[in-house]
């Protein structure tokens, strides 16, 4: 039975008086003039306001209360036009109202709570989150405690911080630790650190549903805890691509309010079945891609102007790589990589591909078997498609990869949760040509629209070596390997030892080097073969750059598994229909 929230009255901000209203879903105050003319009118839904405290009281930047008997503070998002071009800052609107008795304040309170506790009903209530203290400038610590933690309190929500002091820590948790009690995990830090704490609840689902996440044909299990990302690196683009802004405020008021953003998850397998899985959501990406991180790797010492100074490098040296491509085309009545959309807040694309994923209410089961026969016909050759040429670099991408430099993405047009992502191939070109195509990431101009580009909206694919081709290369890199292995304190080729143990890409190398790679995956060879136009001979193989870390090894196959994880997001809002 509904509750009657009803609540309508006289309200006083200062010496203005209001009309103030709240139905069950909207708060909304009118301010009346001396001849009971209505002015401007502020509406604020329900699950909007972050929370209510009586008396006077400030929150940022300090906490202070003054208890009176007839005032009470209300906070709620308000939004603000300047995000930029595309998203949507929110901020912490505060509004302090005076009632004409305790009695009535009283009952104003009562309401608004009872309202919020009916209308709001997934919001977190107990978070577990990950700082990490050394990502982007270091101020990860001082972002959460002074903008975020305050906000958390207020809106009653209580946190376990852990302050990370080595890479994978945070990843170890999730898999190791107990989580029960937490509705979701808070990422404080950048892409990569998003990346580990997806890889830990990934793992931790399907280990916990027995399943084993590196065969390729296993159906993942959805994670249940929502992740929240409070955007604290150098690159932010996760946080960007689903939220429009990065914004630490911003993503703590999404998280409060307990916004719901369902998003794909590519699993990136190795053919050989024993080498651990790896997940990706912004970019998969062999030749310049893969070549650029590997380069920025070495030059860590640089801080952020290392992705400017390894990208022109790896442009300078012009290389394409040999390759075969096989890609299953997702349905292409359902949507296109050139058909012009945005994937914004209540995506109709993705709220479909929500009702194939889930059709029944009993989610697990239905995801299960739908997931189940739609990949028994994708293991068949039927549909696949393959391409074999040279290429500057193949990407793959489950979602637009918008950022603040590129701030339509690599693929203006792909979707966060309709369980495909975008495949694009750049063929050998001329280096003017490849310039172009970089150049158009960074403005409105359609980088598809050149001949020697092609995208695909797919549901899996593979990458391989030419026949022939890879066993020349591997002899390549054996003597490449030999000789590295000569000069392996080469101050021009080698990374410091500090800088290897700060980085999650290093750390997760070493992981692997710890259960045993194979030859093709020792870094100690690879960079050899990266080090820019210092490298006198091109190399015959790039590696792949999984969100910002090296996968080192050329051959994969790509799944998209639909709406694996849940963040507190709800994707990029249409400006012109959100502020008026
Ligand atoms: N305490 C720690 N010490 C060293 N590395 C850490 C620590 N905590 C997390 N990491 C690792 O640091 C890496 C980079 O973190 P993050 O993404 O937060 O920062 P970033 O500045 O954006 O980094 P990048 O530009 O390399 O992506 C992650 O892969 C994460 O695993």
């Amino acid at each position: 039975m509904e509750i009657d929230l009803r609540l309508e009255s006289s309200l006083w901000v200062g010496k203005k008086r209001y009309k103030a209203v709240l139905t069950g879903w909207h708060f909304q105050w009118t301010e009346v003039d001396k001849n009971n003319r209505e002015k401007k009118t502020t509406s604020v839904p329900v699950s909007e306001l972050i929370g209510l405290e009586k008396g006077q009281v400030e929150i940022l930047p300090h906490k202070s209360v003054e208890d009176t008997d007839k005032d009470f503070t209300v906070f709620y998002v308000k939004r603000s036009s300047s995000g930029g071009p595309y998203g949507l800052l929110w901020q912490f609107g505060r509004i302090q109202f005076s009632c004409a008795s305790g009695a009535l304040r009283d009952q104003w309170t009562s309401h608004l709570r009872a309202a919020l506790k009916t209308h709001s009903p997934s919001r977190p209530h107990r978070l577990l989150v990950f700082i990490n203290p050394y990502g982007g400038k270091k101020k990860g610590r001082n972002i959460y405690h002074s903008l975020v933690a305050p906000l958390f309190e207020l809106a009653g929500i209580t946190s376990h911080v852990i302050v990370t002091e080595r890479a994978n820590q945070a990843r170890d948790h999730l898999l190791k630790k107990d989580l029960s009690g937490f509705d979701g995990v808070v990422c404080v830090g950048g892409d990569g650190m998003f990346s580990e704490i997806m890889h830990g609840m990934i793992g931790r689902t399907q280990q916990e549903a027995g399943l084993s996440e590196n065969d390729l044909n296993v159906t993942l299990q959805p994670c249940h805890l929502h992740i929240g990302i409070i955007p604290a690196g150098s690159t932010d683009c996760v946080c960007f691509a689903t939220v429009g802004v990065n914004d630490p405020v911003t993503s703590a008021l999404h998280i409060i309010i307990g916004d719901s953003q369902p998003l794909d998850v590519c699993s990136a397998h190795h053919p050989d079945p024993t080498e651990p899985v790896r997940y990706s959501v912004s970019l998969l990406g062999y030749g310049f891609y893969g070549d650029v991180l590997a380069e920025s790797e070495r030059h860590r010492w640089m801080g952020p102007l290392r992705y400017d100074f390894s990208g022109a490098m790896v442009y300078l040296s012009s290389r394409s790589y040999a390759g075969v491509v096989h890609y299953l085309p997702a349905d292409p009545l359902l949507s296109s990589p050139r058909d012009n959309t945005r994937c914004l807040s209540g995506c109709s694309v993705c709220s479909k591909s929500t009702e194939r994923l889930f059709p029944h209410s009993t989610v697990s089961e239905s995801v299960h078997s739908f997931q189940c026969s739609q990949y028994r016909s994708d293991r068949s050759e039927a549909g696949w498609v393959s391409v074999a040429g040279r290429f500057r670099c193949v990407s793959f991408t489950c979602m637009s990869s918008s950022c603040p430099r590129s701030p339509l993405g690599l693929s203006p047009s792909a979707h966060l949760a309709d369980g495909t992502g975008d495949l694009i191939l750049v063929r050998e070109s001329h280096p003017l040509g490849f310039l172009k195509f970089l150049h158009r990431h960074t403005s409105s101009e359609d980088q598809f629209d050149l001949p020697f580009v092609e995208v695909h909206r797919v549901k899996a694919f593979r990458f391989s070596l030419p026949p022939g081709e890879e066993e020349d290369s591997l002899e390549d890199m054996e003597s490449e390997a030999a000789r590295e292995r000569e000069n392996q304190e080469s101050p021009q080729c080698g990374m410091d030892s500090e800088t290897k143990s700060r980085t999650g890409s290093e750390q997760q190398l070493t992981d692997r080097a710890k259960v045993g790679y194979k030859p093709r995956g020792d870094w100690s060879r690879e960079k050899s073969l990266f080090c820019g136009p210092c490298c006198t001979e091109a190399p015959a193989v790039s590696v792949w750059n999984c969100d910002g870390e090296i996968l080192p090894f050329s051959e994969i196959q790509g799944r998209v598994h639909g709406q694996l994880v849940h963040l507190y997001a709800r994707g990029i809002e249409d400006k012109a229909a959100c502020v008026g």
